[in-house]
């Protein structure tokens, strides 16, 4: 078998066309308008003078190519400016805290009105919109849901305010950036599920769906700035096909022939798409094509290739498709592979046949193939295949390119014409509208480089060729800058809309915000002048029950001996002189013991006066809980006797012997007496003061009656005063025990210190509940301050988010306006004879 296959070049190793895409300042100073057209350049000025004047076609086509050029770049540029935008608000979702999140409607009736507005939300969908759907128009016509969103009676949507309703109308026009949530088989509002979910967790939603709109203007990018358009030529078997391929490049690169000779897909490209290198390349599997990738293909010798050709057809090779670069020799506005705008890539394809139909009606569908060229022959009109497959194509490809060859076989011309006319009126509508511009009669045999021999091309040919290239360009308006712009168009409504939304709840939430500092304020202040006089209220009215709980203590037990003194009357039984001293002891006891309970008394009195305080000060304070008064209680020292010296207090009560004489003043006869006294006692007297009162009775009376009376006087007196002695030796006791009291009292410093001591026990527990009111303020005033701060942060970064909204659909206006002002729409697609 002959060698075909030729060596692989180094165009594998060729650099990597990189597409990169330069981030756009969004300031006023860099406008996408004023950006160069760095992508696709406009023709040179020697292009456009180049072109032959007297052409109306060219010059016609000139200016198309023009404005295709101008409208490729503002939209790339455009593009590249709203990716900013949308990278700007993705950014700020994460480093700022206003983020840019899905609205929800709080208020019921407005969340009604945005799911009667877009019946699309009770819709249960699956997750968003696919690419196709968002590049697609929204129901409303374009320049109307541009004004709706954008627009309001003074100019500026900011400059009045925009009721919720209208929000919640303009949520629901959302096409790309809506999040279409489904749960189950409910048909549940979006806004209700939206509500139910964290604010992050929408916010986390929307920032997958702007990531995703980035990579979707990614592609449109790639898509604007691919420069090739693809041209399937179909037919029936031996139309010509390849003949046309030929006599479009004025070179013979295919093969022609009377037998079927095209078994693959043959696409002819610009050899400049080649590192400018004419080869083959022989694809097995056109999915996995990388042209520098030497792996993907087999490279084919281009003198080789019709022999090539033949052994696919004989079943010795199998190839899927064929990549031919070749050099288009011809000038660039005749050019119709490389023309500087547009390159043009045509693919010869295999003769129509039953089993070829399906496939090559596929081939058409695809998205890259801008333009279908079917070559139909003039001798054998429209066969079955043929109309199979304009079928087929009719909905992707409305509108046909058609070449009706070997008119030069043809005799009866106009009838020929009328037939297939007629024909193409029942096939494709359209079509036949624009018959003159895309039904051409021709006779391609007749165009090839070696019958012309570098004379003029005949002139249907050219009209021919003239009107393609039109039709592509018109196509790629339609194909490449119709789905950016409308996307162009969807994303920056959306983001508008969105931040308008989000401007109007964050100016809302300012509002709100600002609301509860100003009603804040007051009643901060409030709470500060209420807690230094209730503190002082509680000072002053501790003090006051302080006082006088130490008075009245003071009081009571310095009164207390009278009482005592009645008391132990009762309380300390009389045995008789026998017990005396016992008696005596008990007296000390029981009256140490009665002062005590006076002690205690004190207490509870002093208690009962500090509940009612610390009632009141709690009142003072407002404050309904009363938990911690009896707790502050329990604060009381514990009554111990232990504490009032009730040892020591007994130990100075205790009587000595001559206690008991106290009435010796009273009666004047305590020295008669005293003698007897003695007697009686088993405690006796000094002797020295014995002797002393028998000299004072005798100088009294005088010896002699001393003498005569002395005896029974003495024993009468000594009798009566023994009586008297112990008559009154209970009382006796008792009141001088009492006096010892007194004076203990009196002179010592116990009614002090009891004072002192329970005023002190009082006085820490005002402290305690003092402290308690001092802290619940505090906590209060603190509780103030953090939400005071956390307002003024809030109102902070709510100003910031109403300035940085407002930026963002500014922004998103003016870009809008810059995409609304690319018309890709051609309004007048016919090429002027
Ligand atoms: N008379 C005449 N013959 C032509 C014309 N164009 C092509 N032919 C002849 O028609 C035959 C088939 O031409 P091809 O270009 O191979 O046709 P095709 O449609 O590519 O064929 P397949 O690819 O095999 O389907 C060749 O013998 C050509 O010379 C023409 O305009 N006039």
């Amino acid at each position: 078998m002959t060698s075909y296959f030729s060596t692989q070049h180094s165009s594998a190793q060729a650099a990597q066309r990189r597409n990169s895409l330069p981030r756009l300042s969004m300031d006023s100073s860099e406008r996408p308008h004023s950006i160069a057209h760095h992508v696709l350049p406009s023709l040179s000025y020697a292009a456009a003078t180049s072109f032959p004047q007297e052409n109306p076609y060219n010059h016609n086509l000139f200016l198309q190519q023009q404005v295709f050029a101008d409208k490729s770049n503002r939209l790339l540029n455009l593009i590249q400016s709203t990716k900013g935008l949308l990278e700007e608000i993705r950014e700020t979702n994460v480093t700022k805290p206003w983020q840019t999140y899905y609205p929800c409607f709080q208020n019921s009736s407005i969340a009604a009105v945005a799911n009667t507005a877009s019946p699309n939300l009770l819709r249960r969908s699956t997750t968003f919109h696919s690419d196709e759907d968002i590049d697609r128009p929204s129901s409303l016509p374009l320049q109307q849901r541009v004004q709706r969103s954008f627009t309001t009676s003074s100019g500026s949507p900011r400059d009045s305010h925009t009721p919720l309703e209208s929000l919640a109308g303009r949520l629901s026009d959302l096409n790309v950036l809506k999040l279409d949530l489904k749960v189950g088989n409910y048909a549940t509002g979006n806004d209700t599920l939206l509500r139910g979910l964290e604010r992050n967790a929408i916010a986390h939603l929307l920032d997958a769906r702007i990531q995703q709109s980035v990579k979707h203007l990614d592609n449109l990018y790639q898509r604007v700035s691919d420069k090739s358009s693809k041209v399937l030529i179909t037919g029936d078997l031996n139309a010509g096909k390849s003949t046309l391929v030929n006599a479009l490049m004025q070179r013979t690169i295919l093969p022609v022939d009377q037998q079927p000779c095209t078994s693959l897909f043959c696409e002819v490209l610009d050899a400049q798409e080649n590192e400018g290198q004419e080869a083959v390349h022989a694809i097995k599997d056109p999915l996995t094509y990388n042209r520098e990738d030497p792996n993907t293909f087999t490279v084919v010798d281009i003198r080789h290739l019709e022999k090539f050709m033949n052994d696919v057809i004989d079943g010795y090779e199998d190839y899927a498709q064929l990549k031919v670069y070749c050099t288009d020799r011809r000038l660039v506005n005749d050019s119709l592979l490389h023309n500087g705008v547009v390159d043009i890539a045509l693919i010869d394809s295999p003769g129509l046949n039953r089993d070829s139909v399906k496939t090559t009606a596929l081939f058409a569908r695809q998205q890259e193939i801008d333009v279908v060229v079917f070559v139909v022959s003039a001798e054998n009109h429209f066969t079955l295949s043929g109309k199979e497959f304009l079928w087929n194509a009719a909905n992707e490809k409305t509108h046909i390119f058609i070449v009706v060859n070997r008119f030069d076989s043809i005799r009866d011309k106009e009838r020929c014409k009328r037939v297939i006319l007629d024909q193409i009126k029942q096939l494709s509508a359209k079509t036949y509208e624009d018959a003159d511009e895309l039904v051409h009669f021709v006779s391609a045999g007749s165009c090839l480089p070696e019958i012309i021999q570098g004379g003029e091309l005949p002139a249907d040919f050219l009209r021919l060729e003239e009107c393609l290239r039109s039709f592509v360009l018109e196509k790629r308006c339609k194909s490449k800058l119709a789905p950016a712009k409308v996307y162009l168009e969807n994303i920056l409504s959306d983001v508008s809309v969105l931040s308008e939304s989000n401007r109007q709840m964050a100016a809302e939430e300012l509002a709100k915000v600002r609301l509860e500092l100003e009603r804040g304020e007051p009643e901060y202040q409030e709470t500060l002048i209420r807690r230094e006089m209730v503190l002082e209220k509680v000072d002053r009215l501790a003090e006051e029950t302080c006082t006088l709980i130490d008075s009245m203590t003071r009081e009571k037990l310095s009164n207390s001996v009278d009482d005592i003194e009645n008391a132990v009357s009762t309380l300390v039984p009389w045995n008789g002189l026998l017990h005396v001293w016992q008696y005596s002891n008990d007296l000390r006891y029981v009256m140490a013991d009665l002062f005590v309970d006076r002690v205690k008394s004190c207490e509870s009195e002093a208690k009962e006066k500090t509940k009612a305080c610390v009632n009141d000060i709690h009142n003072l304070a407002n404050d309904a809980s009363s938990g911690s008064q009896s707790d502050a209680l329990t604060l009381f020292t514990k009554p111990d006797p232990a504490r009032i010296s009730t040892g020591k207090l007994k130990d100075e009560l205790a009587l000595e012997f001559s206690d008991v004489f106290e009435v010796q003043d009273k009666l004047g006869v305590a020295s008669v007496s005293l003698g007897a006294v003695t007697m009686f006692s088993s405690k006796a007297l000094g002797y020295k003061s014995l002797i002393h009162s028998l000299f004072d009775i005798t100088n009294t009376v005088g010896m002699s009656t001393v003498r005569k009376w002395a005896v029974p006087v003495v024993t009468a007196a000594g009798l009566g005063l023994l009586l008297y002695i112990a008559a009154d030796m209970k009382h006796a006791l008792a009141r001088k025990t009492a006096r010892k009291l007194r004076a203990h009292i009196r002179e010592g410093t116990i009614v002090h210190d009891e004072a002192m001591r329970i005023t002190k026990d009082c006085r820490r527990i005002f402290k305690s509940n003092a402290w308690e009111i001092q802290n619940r303020f505090q906590k209060e005033i603190e509780a103030h301050e953090r939400r005071r701060a956390e307002q003024e942060k809030a109102a902070k970064d709510g100003e910031q988010a109403v300035i940085y909204f407002g930026k963002v659909f500014d922004k998103a206006d003016e870009l809008a306006r810059w995409v609304a002002a690319v018309e890709v729409e051609v309004e007048d697609r016919k090429v002027k004879a």
